[in-house]
């Protein structure tokens, strides 16, 4: 009951519904019982007294009767389905809701497959379960007590004798429910994870053909098939198990009945009407008990869903607003990292002593392998996660003591792998931002180089993209990308290797127009070409969590060390011609200007990073 006592915010707030639907199904319920009584009456008083006159009127009554249970019926209807979709509609906004604000660390962890079936079948049970199988459950209850008190009204005798089998079928209702709880829940987790592979094949199945790995998708899914298979197997045994032995239990019941009841009509004890209408309401009680496996299973099946929907609703949230957050409205943009040791759960610290002063309009460069700690940085700098040792800080505040969705809303990143809506261009670059105008769209591709790409597509910005729309190249999904960080506007700009998969002209092309964008914002740039981070005012190069060298272009080129390598391996034929470019580089004017003011340079540049890219 803890699991209803928790959702009773969603449900209680329709609690007329409730008591409507309660209360209508009660009403059908007790009108029913009044068939027993006409029945008793037709046999005792209208039959045997052989007074037919009576007919019509007790035909009347019959018709009155059904028609006001059909009407509480219907409006039992009426009133559980309103109750159970708007439950349902809260907690769906709710789930939603939460999910939107649950951090990144609870996403590092989640699948999807088994959250949509949170969302999708664990609700429809809630959904089910309060709009009728509460009230149905209420009704099982209401049947015996009113069905019982009947049967002891006209013979106490005859019902004690007839309820001697109850004890029993309850309690092999209860161990029912003790075994098949247990089952249901593997089957709802057993469900969630083979949601889970089909998901991750649908959203994989690229990467699966590539490496011819159906089989391999096929005997995974088998496996999980097969479990979800035993389980639901392993569920219907205990069903089948314990069914049948409800069944004779309940049955018993009406074999004294007509045993003992006969004997007593004989012996002139009882009326054959009495009888009659005893047996008719042994079914009130015999109903319910045959129900009451159901029910049971109703109940434990929507605790269960409940408790993994409360899951998430109540799960903790590691990134939120602290009490007195305050929100960003005017900001500079100076971003600085006070010594920050940061590691993911259970892991290494993947940054050491990180500490980083980025004043307001400053490009700063990051550079490492893969695993280096970059897109770390990126995260803290977007508090996806808490620091837990150091600062990070803006216009000297720590973020943790700002506004989360204000903060973030400062800062634009375009990530490595670029996700784009299942909607058109236009809404996709718009995503970040609301009222914006078809000009400031159009700016903003043309800034990211995707104006001339989208403009050549038929229906141009109202192309639909993503899921089931247009596939789009690696690049272009990239331009769209940049687009939509740089209609934000935002004071703080961040590139996550997000050139990576445009070609080299028309990285430095998008760059260009990010020099005019960027100007007075503060940009954080992460890339494995030199190209992409040359011009930045400071580079910062990572390995294993903790800085190695940090510079500008012209400080880091002077220097031994992966810096250097790396330009060498990228920007030469040989070494002696990178030392000779490094030497060069010392004389020389700044290569971020160099890039306006030697466009030839560049092409050679270029020409040599193509070279080698064949
Ligand atoms: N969400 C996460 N949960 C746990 N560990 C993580 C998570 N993200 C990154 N890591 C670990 O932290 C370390 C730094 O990763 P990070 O993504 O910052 O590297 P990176 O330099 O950006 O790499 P790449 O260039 O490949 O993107 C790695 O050891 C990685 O395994």
């Amino acid at each position: 009951m803890d699991v209803f006592r928790q959702l009773k915010p969603y449900f209680w707030p329709e609690k007329k519904l409730l008591f409507g639907a309660i209360a209508c199904l009660a009403i059908a319920t007790a009108l029913g019982l009044v068939y027993p009584n006409l029945l008793r009456y037709l046999i005792d008083e209208v039959i045997t007294k052989k007074r037919f006159d009576l007919v019509p009127r007790l035909a009347l009554i019959v018709v009155i009767v059904v028609s006001m249970k059909g009407l509480f019926q219907f409006l039992h209807g009426l009133c559980g389905g309103r109750l159970g979709n708007r439950v349902a509609y809260h907690l769906r906004n709710a789930m939603y809701n939460k999910l939107q604000y649950l951090s990144f660390q609870y996403y590092d962890q989640a699948r999807t497959g088994d959250l949509m079936s949170r969302l999708t079948a664990d609700l429809e049970a809630i959904r089910q379960f309060i709009g009728f199988g509460f009230a149905q459950l209420l009704n099982v209850m209401l049947m015996l007590v009113f069905g019982m008190g009947m049967m002891f009204s006209i013979n106490w005798k005859l019902a004690l004798l007839t309820m001697i089998s109850m004890p029993f079928l309850a309690f092999t209702a209860v161990r029912f429910e003790g075994k098949i709880h247990p089952a249901f829940r593997m089957v709802r987790q057993s469900l969630s994870s083979m949601t889970t592979a089909v998901q991750e094949n649908i959203t994989g199945v690229r990467t699966v053909k590539s490496f011819a790995r159906e089989p391999h998708e096929v005997t995974k899914f088998a496996a999980r098939n097969e479990d979800y298979k035993s389980m639901n197997i392993g569920s219907a045994g205990i069903w089948a198990k314990y069914f049948p032995i409800m069944e004779i239990l309940a049955n018993l019941s009406v074999v004294i009945l007509l045993g003992a009841g006969g004997y007593m009509v004989i012996q002139d004890t009882i009326t054959l009407g009495e009888l009659v209408a005893c047996f008719s309401l042994i079914w009130y009680i015999i109903g319910p008990m045959w129900g009451l496996g159901f029910h049971i299973n109703n109940f434990t099946q929507t605790k269960a869903s409940g408790e993994k929907i409360l899951d998430v609703l109540h799960h903790y949230m590691h990134v939120k607003d602290g009490e007195n957050a305050a929100p960003v409205t005017k900001v500079d943009g100076h971003v600085r990292f006070d010594h920050v040791t940061f590691a993911y759960p259970e892991k290494q610290p993947a940054l050491y002593d990180f500490n980083l002063d980025a004043p307001p309009g400053s490009v700063i460069g990051l550079l490492g392998s893969t695993g280096s700690g970059k897109t770390t940085v990126i995260s803290l700098l977007m508090r996806a996660y808490n620091v837990k040792e150091g600062k990070v800080m803006l216009d000297g505040k720590d973020i943790r003591s700002l506004q989360l969705e204000s903060y973030r809303s400062q800062i634009s990143t375009v990530f490595q792998e670029t996700f784009l809506f299942s909607s058109t261009i236009r809404n996709n670059i718009a995503y970040g931002c609301k009222d914006v105008s078809m000009d400031e769209i159009i700016r903003a591709a043309k800034l990211a180089k995707a104006h001339n790409f989208i403009s050549e597509l038929p229906e141009g910005y109202d192309t639909v993209v993503g899921e089931r729309g247009l596939g789009l190249s690696g690049g272009q999904k990239q331009r769209i990308a940049i687009a939509r960080a740089l209609i934000k506007d935002p004071k703080i700009l961040v590139l996550d290797d997000a050139t990576s998969a445009v070609d080299m002209e028309t990285e430095h092309e998008i760059q260009a127009g990010f020099k005019e964008v960027m100007a007075g914002r503060t940009t954080f740039i992460i890339a494995h070409r030199i190209s992409s981070l040359k011009h930045a005012d400071e580079i910062i190069v990572l390995d294993k969590g903790r800085i190695i060298q940090r510079g500008t272009h012209q400080e880091l080129l002077q220097q031994e060390g992966i810096y250097r390598q790396t330009y060498e391996i990228q920007y030469s034929d040989g070494p002696r011609q990178a030392e000779n470019q490094a030497a060069a580089a010392r004389e020389e004017a700044p290569i971020s200007e160099g890039i306006e003011a030697d466009p030839n340079s560049i092409k050679i540049s270029l020409n040599s990073e193509r070279r080698l890219a064949h």
